[in-house]
């Protein structure tokens, strides 16, 4: 937790105001953040200064699994996360790839498990890995890539967390992910959550401990309807211990994470944390 809190203090510090032209907001911006979560420790990096809604955070991570393209799926699953996204951005409204109320376009997952090749076919990216490391193969090439410059024009966004590439050293998994944009008092809330638990389940259902999994962010940034709450607010709250998160162990495979896993899967266990605050957010 106290690495989140340093990141937003860096930015308060050292930012530099970047205008953004999609959302039409100015931005407080630093360039460079790393952080490290302890899967195996199980140090579940949970936001204890405020009430941090972290089903819904899974919930995206498994619709992303899922290979979901569309906002209902997300909200089946247990989150809201990209009615916007899919609904309410004039952009994509306008875009002849929309499918209709809902569709996100060929984002996140749909890349992630149907990246189509030039000869008509599908790369599942997702399998290839699970396979492998199941087999206790690290290929030095265990990278789960949703970044697709041909087809951005057929999404609603570019993906920011974009790739996850894993590692074996002997029986512990590694996980390190890349994110080019980062809304840290909402999106890294919850991109946190997502590295950790991807770590953590891609180790139970390949047979592997968890081991680390390190986050590095391009563009870390405050959005400056955001910034007093983080300031007056947030920054003044101490911290609480980091609390645990329990997986249902009957998760063996990737088929049990496509087919029949709900949020009710996951549980965190002595989670202190607290009021909520709600930040503002930019479409
Ligand atoms: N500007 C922006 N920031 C983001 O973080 C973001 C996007 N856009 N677009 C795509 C996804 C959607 N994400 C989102 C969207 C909404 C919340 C949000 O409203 N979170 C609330 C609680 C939500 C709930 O109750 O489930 C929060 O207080 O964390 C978080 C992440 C992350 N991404
Ligand atoms: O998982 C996510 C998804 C999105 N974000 C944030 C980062 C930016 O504030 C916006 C995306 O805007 P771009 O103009 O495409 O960079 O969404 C996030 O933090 N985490």
């Amino acid at each position: 937790m106290r690495q989140y809190l340093d990141l937003c203090q860096r930015i308060l510090d050292e930012g530099v105001w970047v205008d953004n032209k999609r959302t039409g907001k100015r931005c407080l911006t630093v360039i460079d953040a790393d952080l490290t979560y302890d899967v195996a420790a199980n140090h579940f990096p949970l936001i204890t200064t405020r009430k941090s809604f972290y089903k819904a955070a899974i919930a995206e991570l498994i619709g992303y699994i899922r290979g979901y393209d569309n906002a209902a799926d997300f909200r089946a699953l247990g989150t809201r996360t990209w009615d916007a996204n899919a609904n309410e951005n004039s952009a994509w409204l306008n875009n002849p790839h929309r499918k209709g109320e809902d569709d996100m376009g060929r984002v996140y997952g749909v890349q992630g498990r149907s990246w189509q090749k030039p000869d008509g076919g599908h790369v599942d990216q997702l399998a290839k890995i699970v396979e492998n490391l199941s087999n206790g193969i690290d290929d030095r090439g265990e990278i789960l890539s949703f970044y697709n410059p041909g087809e951005f024009h057929m999404g609603c966004l570019r993906p920011c967390m974009h790739t996850h590439n894993f590692s074996l050293l002997g029986d512990t998994l590694y996980l390190t992910s890349f994110q080019r944009s980062c809304d840290v008092p909402l999106g890294l809330n919850f991109n946190q959550i997502q590295v950790f638990t991807f770590l953590a389940i891609m180790a139970q259902i390949t047979g592997k401990k968890p081991g680390k999994a390190f986050h590095k962010i391009v563009n870390a940034h405050i959005y400056e309807d955001q910034l007093e709450m983080m300031r007056d607010v947030q920054l003044k709250r101490d911290p609480y211990p980091a609390p645990e998160l329990k997986i249902n162990p009957d998760i063996k495979s990737l088929k049990d994470l496509e087919t029949w896993v709900t949020m009710d899967d996951f549980e965190v266990v002595g989670y202190q944390h607290h009021d909520p605050i709600q930040y503002p957010f930019s479409v």
